[in-house]
C-alpha cells in the first residue's frame, strides 16, 4: 500500500483542549489534511484503548486515512487497523509481522543510526526519527536530536524503500526549519513529519492541520530540484549579479543588523557605511523581533562569545522573515564552549551563509585536516577546498564561504574561487569579520533583489551564492587597493585606507579587478 505520510497525526487525548471531544478533533484535524493517524494511549485499559481505536478506525475509513496502532499489536488486530507503531522497547518487528495480516504496515521508533539500520534489517516499512525538538508530551529517554542530525539518519535509507518521519516538537513554526534541515548529504529527505500538541490541543484542529500540510506541500513544491532547471552560473552571470547587488545596495541603503564582537564593531560598522548600507550593531533579546522586520539582512558573529539569547531569538525571527542570516563561528574551534554554542545556533535557526576560515570550518564539520589555533587556522589548509566546501554546503543546507589565502565559496552544487587579497589584511584584527560584514550586505542585496518574489517554501529569498560571493569580492579588492596607496606605510595606516577604497570601490573596478573562477557546477562525489 503507498502511504503518504506527509501529514502523520498522533492522538493524545490528555492534551485535547477543554470541551473538545476526541471524535470531532479527529474529524477536524482530517479535514486539514492529515494523512496518517496514530492512536496513541498510553493510560487507558485495554477495554478503553478498543473502544478509542474502533471509533478513531471508523472516522479515518471516511476519510481514507489509514490507521496505526501505538505499541499494542492485539488492540490492531482487533479493529483490524492498517499498522502498528513500536518502539525501541516493544514488540520486535520480525514478531510483529507474523503476528500482523500480510500487508500491514509497521513503523519504528529510531533516534540513532544503529536503529534505523536494524529498522530497516528487520523490514521496518518506516521509521519515526526523534526527538527532533524539545517537546512536553512526552517524557524522552533520549537526547533531543536537533535538525542537524537527522540528516545521517536519513542516508542510511539510501536504496531502501522504508519511509521516514520526524517527530518531536514540530509546530508550524519550525516547519519549515525542520524540513529544509533534514536533509543527507545524498539528498534524503523526510518523507512526513509526525506531531501530535500542535493539531490535538489546537481550538481549531482543522486550521492548525492545514497550516503544516500547506508548509510541507510548499516546501515539497520549492525543492524539487526537478520542477524547474536549474541555470548554471558562469564567470559572466556572477560578475554581472554582483554589479547588479553593488548598485542596489548604494540606491536602497540596506540595514544590516550585526550582533557581533567587543573587537570589531566600529570598524564593521564604518565598513557598512562605506558600502552604502547603514548598521545597526543592538544586542539586547527585547528588540530582536522589530529589528528582524526591519532589517535586510542578519549577522551573527560570535568572536566574543556573548549575547547569546540575542543570537538564538534574532536567527529565528530573521528565518521566519525568509531574509539572509549570515553566520561567522569565530574561534568555533577554540573551547568546547564555542562548539557547543555553534550547534545550538544552527539548531535554532537556519544559517544563509556560513563563513569561516579554514580551521573554523574545519572544526563545524568535525573534520581533523586543519588544526586552529584560537581565532587563526593553523597550516596550509585544506588538500582539496572545492570538495570540503561542497559537501559542507551539503551538510549545512546553505552556502559556505570558505575565507583564506583563496577564497571558495559553494551552495553545494557550484563552487567559485576567488583570488583577491593581500598580506595586509592579515595583519590587521577583524579583517575576517569584516568580510563576514560584507557577506551580510551583498546579502541584504540579493534579498531586496528577490522579496517580491513567491517565497513559500522557501527559508530564503535571494540569491544567497551571489552575496557571498559578492562580498568577499568587494573587502578583498578593496584590501589590495588600499595596500597600493602611497598613505598606506603598515597596518596602522592599511586599516583606514581599506574603509576608504570600499567607500570608493565602484562596480566597474570589483568587474576590472575581481578573480573568480567558476570552478565547477557540480563535482562528482
Ligand atoms: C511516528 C512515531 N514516531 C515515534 C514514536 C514514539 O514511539 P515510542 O518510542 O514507542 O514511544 P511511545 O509513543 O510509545 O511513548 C511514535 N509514537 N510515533
Ligand atoms: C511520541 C513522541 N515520540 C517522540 S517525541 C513524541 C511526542 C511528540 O509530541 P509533540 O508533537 O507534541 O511534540
Amino acid at each position: 500500500m503507498a502511504v503518504d505520510y506527509s501529514l502523520y497525526l498522533v492522538t493524545g487525548r490528555g492534551l485535547l483542549p477543554e470541551g473538545k471531544a476526541y471524535n470531532d478533533s479527529l474529524r477536524e484535524a482530517l479535514q486539514g489534511g492529515v494523512t496518517v493517524v496514530q492512536v496513541r494511549e498510553k493510560k487507558s485499559d485495554t477495554l478503553e484503548f478498543l473502544q478509542v481505536a474502533q471509533q478513531s478506525k471508523d472516522i479515518c475509513n471516511e476519510f481514507r486515512v489509514p490507521l496505526i496502532i501505538n505499541d499494542r499489536i492485539d488492540i490492531a488486530l482487533a479493529v483490524d487497523a492498517d499498522g502498528v507503531h513500536l518502539g525501541q522497547t516493544d514488540m520486535p518487528v520480525h514478531v510483529a509481522r507474523k503476528l500482523l495480516h500480510p500487508g500491514k504496515i509497521i513503523g519504528v521508533s529510531c533516534s540513532n543510526i544503529d536503529h534505523v539500520r536494524k529498522a530497516v534489517e528487520d523490514g521496518a516499512d518506516y521509521v519515526g526519527i526523534g526527538a527532533i525538538w524539545t517537546t512536553s508530551t512526552k517524557q524522552l529517554t533520549n537526547p533531543i536530536l536537533g535538525v542537524r542530525e537527522i540528516g545521517p539518519l536519513l542516508s542510511a535509507l539510501d536504496g531502501t524503500s522504508v519511509k521516514a518521519v520526524g517527530i518531536g516538537g514540530i509546530k508550524s513554526t519550525n516547519l519549515l526549519r525542520t524540513l529544509h534541515g533534514s536533509v543527507s548529504t545524498t539528498g534524503h529527505r523526510l518523507d512526513g513529519v509526525a506531531v501530535v500538541s500542535e493539531i490535538v490541543a489546537s481550538l481549531d484542529p482543522l486550521r492548525s492541520a492545514q497550516i503544516l500540510k500547506d508548509v510541507y506541500v510548499s516546501w515539497s513544491i520549492a525543492t524539487n530540484t526537478q520542477a524547474a532547471p536549474v541555470i548554471p552560473y558562469t564567470v559572466e552571470s556572477i560578475r554581472a549579479g554582483v554589479v547588479d547587488l553593488m548598485r542596489l545596495i548604494r540606491e536602497i541603503g540596506p540595514l544590516i543588523h550585526q550582533i557581533t564582537n567587543v573587537v570589531v564593531t566600529n570598524q564593521s560598522a564604518n565598513a557598512t557605511l562605506a558600502l552604502g548600507a547603514s548598521p545597526i550593531m543592538a544586542t539586547a533579546p527585547e528588540e530582536m523581533y522589530d529589528l528582524s522586520r526591519a532589517l535586510s539582512a542578519l549577522l551573527i558573529n560570535f568572536g566574543t562569545v556573548k549575547d547569546k539569547e540575542a543570537m538564538l531569538l534574532a536567527g529565528q525571527f530573521v528565518n521566519e522573515e525568509k531574509k539572509p542570516v549570515i553566520f561567522d563561528p569565530v574561534g568555533v574551534g577554540a573551547t568546547q564552549f564555542r562548539r557547543e554554542t555553534a550547534v545550538e545556533l544552527l539548531n535554532s535557526w537556519q544559517a544563509s551563509v556560513i563563513k569561516g576560515n579554514a580551521g573554523e570550518l574545519a572544526a563545524l564539520a568535525d573534520s581533523e585536516a586543519v588544526q586552529a589555533r584560537g581565532v587563526d587556522s593553523v597550516g596550509p589548509g585544506f588538500a582539496d577546498p572545492a570538495t570540503f566546501v561542497r559537501n559542507l554546503a551539503k551538510k549545512e543546507r546553505c552556502v559556505i564561504a570558505l575565507t583564506g589565502v583563496t577564497d571558495w565559496v559553494s551552495d553545494g552544487t557550484t563552487v567559485v574561487k576567488l583570488g583577491n587579497g593581500h598580506r595586509l589584511l592579515g595583519d590587521i584584527t577583524g579583517s575576517g569579520c569584516l568580510v563576514g560584514t560584507c557577506i551580510a550586505i551583498f546579502c541584504a542585496g540579493a534579498w531586496a533583489r528577490a522579496r517580491n518574489e513567491d517565497g513559500r517554501g522557501k527559508l530564503v529569498k535571494g540569491d544567497m551564492l551571489m552575496g557571498a560571493v559578492g562580498g568577499i569580492l568587494a573587502l578583498t579588492i578593496a584590501g589590495e587597493r588600499a595596500a597600493l596607496r602611497p598613505d598606506v606605510h603598515g597596518s596602522g595606516t592599511f586599516l583606514p585606507a581599506l574603509i576608504d577604497e570600499l567607500y570608493n570601490l565602484t562596480p566597474e573596478t570589483v568587474v576590472e579587478w575581481g578573480q573568480l573562477y567558476v570552478v565547477a557546477n557540480d563535482i562528482a562525489e
